[in-house]
């Protein structure tokens, strides 16, 4: 399988350590990458060997078989449907994009009529498997999401003192902190929907994880998860296990027994 990535920060520099420099996933290549800036895209082609890309079209036509976004929302407003026009399959960890529920409905009918699919991981939390079988038959009451990040991830500065910095739907939540919150997004895609999942940010000093605690309540009783996080070194916001969701998501595309 031949992979091309949208982005190159952190979880596109985790990828193509893990599958072409530790060849962590058998038959699959990180083969070509987009970037913004030739610059980049030059480190990259020097540093990893891989085709590297700033023209979009080009990064397309260029043989990969899946496409796998690792940069921003915005990244995913701007190239998702023209990537899955173009018969790729794509992996989008900016979930947060999909707020738009426009954007939703056209990306899933350009799928449908295409053949296409689109793959959201679980990114830095868990238990999306029991909110999506509580809602098979739409028997699910309550989802609520609390994170709690250190105040620099949150707010670019330091507090004295832990703080609620935000207590409201996870529509509003993505929009006041874009590269904190998607997995409220994904959470919300798969239950209740994005104004009807309750979340609180919390920033606190004393913080050294990101901390995620998921609740639901429905008919088949309750759920209560706690992820403790350990953050990517060169970028905190982002937690490991939201890296480590992509890869397991690309491993599952080469398994023919998935579980969950
Ligand atoms: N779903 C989830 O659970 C999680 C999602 N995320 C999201 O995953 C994404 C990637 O995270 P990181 O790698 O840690 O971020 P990062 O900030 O380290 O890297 C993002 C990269 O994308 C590049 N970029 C931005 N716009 C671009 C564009 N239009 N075209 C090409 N490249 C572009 C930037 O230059 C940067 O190199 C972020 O949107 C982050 O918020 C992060 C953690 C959890
Ligand atoms: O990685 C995390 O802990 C969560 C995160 O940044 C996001 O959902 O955008």
């Amino acid at each position: 399988m031949k992979i091309g990535i949208i982005g190159g920060g952190t979880v596109a520099t985790f990828l193509i350590k893990s599958i072409n420099v530790d060849q962590r996933l058998p038959g699959c290549t990180v083969d070509s990458v987009f970037l913004r800036s030739a610059d980049v895209a030059e480190a990259w082609e020097r540093d990893y060997g891989t085709r590297a890309f700033t023209e979009m079209e080009a990064f397309l036509s260029s043989g990969i078989d899946i496409v796998v976004e690792a940069a921003t929302v915005e990244a995913v407003r701007d190239y998702a449907e023209l990537v899955i026009s173009k018969r790729k399959d794509l992996v989008i960890i900016s979930v947060g994009a999909l707020v738009d529920q426009e954007l939703y409905d056209r990306l899933n009918e350009i799928c449908r009529q295409l053949g296409t699919h689109i793959h959201l991981p679980s990114g830095a939390i868990g238990g999306l498997d029991v909110i999506h079988s509580a809602m098979a038959l739409g028997q699910l009451d309550e989802v609520s999401l609390t994170t709690r990040k250190p105040p620099a991830s949150l707010l670019g500065r330091q507090l004295d003192a832990k703080e609620v910095v935000f207590d409201g739907t996870a529509t509003e939540a993505i929009s006041r902190f874009p590269k904190n919150i998607n997995v409220a997004i994904v959470l919300s895609l798969a239950g209740l929907g994005c104004d009807n999942t309750r979340v609180k940010i919390v920033a606190d000093p004393e913080a050294t994880k990101n901390i995620h605690t998921i609740e639901a309540v429905g008919s088949f009783g309750k759920m209560n998860i706690q992820l403790e996080n350990d953050p990517m070194p060169d970028n905190p916001k982002t937690s490991y296990l939201a890296a480590l969701s992509v890869l397991s998501t690309l491993k599952k595309q080469t398994e023919r027994i998935s579980i969950g």
